[in-house]
């Protein structure tokens, strides 16, 4: 488990101080594929960095399987770090190593006896799907797989912890997804917790359990990532889910429509129940669908649609009562004129 402690970065440049994050404070449980989402200087790297104590933070603390890493001296803390591992947006491979003189220096510094190398790293290559390159350079490699080096280097020493800086965002989106399921596979099956950050909202969706979203330093919400998409709180938050979930009515809809115009969202399984239905046999109003879709998030269905409502208001007001106490929420976008 991570815990992070009223943890705050503050740069001294020449034109003064800089904060990079400011006071945050995040609990990140075993087992979490836990997403940090914002836009660029927003502080993720900080804080990220923070956590290993590649940045060290001017106050705070940062706890790491119970061991404050703030606390420790510089052996202990090179120990502690061999236990969380890192991969990063450009790979930072060494180019005059092959493929398994990369992993091995990792394992070197582990001090891993030298009988028991070769092994390891075949172990690690098979892991990440790359037993066939173990002999090429970096130079011969695709992206997608110069990141999967990266993620065995990282892998090295039997992490706790995986930190992820931006893994995804210099390959293409098929490349990503293969990437993303690898992250997914190794969560699973090593149980390593993994940290991530990212600037596309597709990343947190494909994998994560749960999220913050941080601005100007801060974290702004934090929270399961479908209880985020299904009920964000934050206007930030909002404009990220719009980025990859877009329930925009088109201004001409808007302006054409007469009666009330509300958003539900269903959450779970009861995007498939007959809720709409059952609502328009039950009060005297007529509905009409404009716009909607159902999502898959973690794999549980998330259901969001824009209707139109006729009929007298009173009417109105016991059908979203109705559609209400069936769990699901409703959001009056605009009340009939
Ligand atoms: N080494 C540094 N020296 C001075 N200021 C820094 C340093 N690193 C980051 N900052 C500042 O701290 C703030 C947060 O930057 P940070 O890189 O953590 O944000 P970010 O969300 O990761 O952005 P990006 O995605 O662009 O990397 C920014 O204002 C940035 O300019």
């Amino acid at each position: 488990m991570i815990k992070i402690r009223n943890l705050s970065k503050v740069y001294k440049t020449k034109n003064g101080q800089v904060t990079g994050v400011d006071n945050v404070s995040l609990t990140i449980q075993k087992g979490d594929i836990f997403g940090i989402v914002g836009y660029s200087g927003a502080g993720k790297s900080s804080l990220l960095r923070c956590i290993n104590l590649l940045e060290r933070p001017t106050s705070g603390n940062v706890t790491v399987n119970g061991t404050d890493l703030t606390s420790l001296k510089s052996k202990n803390l090179r120990i502690a770090r061999l236990k969380i591992g890192m991969i990063f947006q450009h790979f930072y491979l060494i180019s005059q190593k092959t493929v398994f003189e990369n992993i091995e220096f990792a394992l070197k510094a582990a001090k891993i006896p030298s009988k028991d190398m070769n092994d390891r790293v075949e172990a690690l290559l098979d892991m990440v799907g790359l037993a066939d390159k173990r002999d090429v350079f970096p130079s011969q490699l695709s992206g997608g797989q110069k990141q999967r080096v990266g993620i065995a280097r990282a892998l090295a020493n039997n992490p706790s912890v995986l930190l992820c800086d931006e893994a995804t965002s210099a390959l293409d989106p098929t490349t990503t997804k293969s990437i993303l399921n690898l992250l997914k596979k190794i969560n699973k099956e090593l149980n390593i917790t993994i940290v991530l950050i990212t600037h596309e909202m597709d990343v947190v969706k494909e994998i994560c359990n749960r999220m913050a979203i941080m601005q100007d330093g801060r974290v702004i919400e934090e929270g399961p990532v479908y209880d985020i998409f299904a009920n964000p709180q934050e206007e930030l938050t909002k404009e990220f889910i719009e980025s990859v979930v877009s329930y925009d009515l088109p201004a001409a809809i808007f302006k054409k429509c007469e009666g009330t115009i509300i958003k539900v969202t269903f959450k779970g399984e009861i995007a498939g129940e007959g809720i709409i239905s059952d609502t328009l046999q039950l009060y005297n109003v007529k509905g009409n669908f404009l716009h909607g879709s159902i999502d898959y998030i973690q794999e549980a269905p998330l259901g969001i649609f824009l209707m139109e409502l006729k009929g007298t208001s009173e009417e109105i007001s016991k059908a979203i009562q109705f559609i209400e106490n069936r769990s699901a929420l409703v959001e009056v976008l605009r009340y009939g004129i």
